[in-house]
């Protein structure tokens, strides 16, 4: 499909869902819900080798609950990761190419159950692939601090983002779902990668902040939007796996630094704690919190709302009924 019907089927889900499009919710969460354990390197892409039917599982959870797009399960799965496990490149590669097919399953099967009933209130979702950032690859939380060190430039984080963007590319999923940017570094490196590409999948890029006002390295997002508002390969922008109450004002930021679409998924409000890998209670948000801010988000002009961790299905049953009720 080319870039210009993907955009089509793009602003048709945003109008069809009411002006702003529901994005699911944590799938490491809830893959820990029903009982995943990711004391690993891995995190969350264990699943993908040890059970990828519950990760279908969840995503129909998601899809029942009104997610409008679907993130792929590749978030920590890279080829490097999978090596270090012991796997080959070729099943690292089917591994992330098994990814976006568990989605693309339960987004069909979810969608030839719900599309012949009259009155259902679904749209057919689309499937994202995620690219989880190279922080989130290195598994000791830099991607909520964005220190790569001095030997990471622009090239390395390019040659470790190739192949599985490749791959990820070549198994065709609606959309490409850079997440938990925590600097300018790699955002450049991203928008290098799709253009170097030529890839013709939509794409957004979200950062992850811990102030509320920068991203995690400190810089300021007017830099580290600098690279991305030049591309017309990246199709919207945002933030993902950032309190919910840092949301508000940062919309209003992007607002004033960008064109895209403006694309918000956080967090609970719980904090990552990178060493303890355990997630540290904090000003937590419950589903009520969700569903009045969301309300306030899509207001302010998000195009794309859902969760990030610690978020589960029943966040986004409350995101979809607000925003699905109550369109703009
Ligand atoms: C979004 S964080 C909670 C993912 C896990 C992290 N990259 C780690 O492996 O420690
Ligand atoms: N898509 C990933 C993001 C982690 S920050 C997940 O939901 O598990
Ligand atoms: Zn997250």
């Amino acid at each position: 499909m080319g870039m210009k019907k993907a955009m089509t089927l793009l602003d048709d889900l945003i109008q069809n869902a009411g002006g702003c499009a529901v994005i699911d919710g944590g799938l490491a969460t809830q893959l820990e819900k029903h009982g995943a354990v990711f004391n690993d390197s891995l995190w969350s892409a264990v699943c993908l080798v040890k059970d990828p039917d519950l990760i279908k599982k969840v995503h129909l959870e998601y899809l029942e609950a009104g997610a409008d797009i679907l993130v792929s399960s590749s978030y920590q799965a890279t080829i490097p990761g999978f090596l270090s496990k012991g796997l080959s490149a070729e099943e690292g590669e089917l591994l992330l190419e098994r990814s976006v097919k568990l989605a693309v399953e339960a987004r069909d099967s979810f969608w030839d159950s719900v599309k012949s009933n009259p009155g259902h209130n679904y749209n057919r979702a689309l499937v994202a692939a995620s690219i989880g950032s190279y922080g989130a690859y290195l598994a000791d939380g830099s991607e909520y601090s964005g220190h790569y060190g001095p030997d990471v430039d622009v090239d390395t984080l390019k040659d470790f983002h190739r192949r599985r963007l490749q791959i990820l590319v070549g198994a065709s999923p609606d959309l490409l779902a850079f997440e938990t940017i925590p600097n300018k570094l790699e955002a450049q490196a991203c928008v290098e990668l799709l253009e170097e590409e030529n890839v013709q999948i939509l794409s957004w890029i979200c950062f992850s902040s811990v102030d509320g006002e920068n991203a995690p390295s400190g810089e300021s997002f007017e830099e580290c939007l600098q690279a991305i508002n030049k591309s017309d390969k990246v199709n919207a922008v945002g933030i993902n796996c950032t309190p919910p109450h840092f949301i508000e004002a940062l919309i209003c930021k992007f607002k004033e630094l960008t064109d895209k679409p403006i694309v918000v998924y956080p967090n609970s409000g719980e904090v990552w704690d990178g060493r303890a890998k355990k997630w540290l209670p904090s000003n937590c948000f419950g589903d009520d919190k969700f569903e009045s801010l969301s309300a306030r988000w899509r207001d302010l002009g998000a195009k794309f709302i859902g969760g990030c961790c610690r978020t589960t299905p029943s966040t986004i049953r409350a995101v979809s009924k607000v925003l699905k009720e109550s369109p703009h």
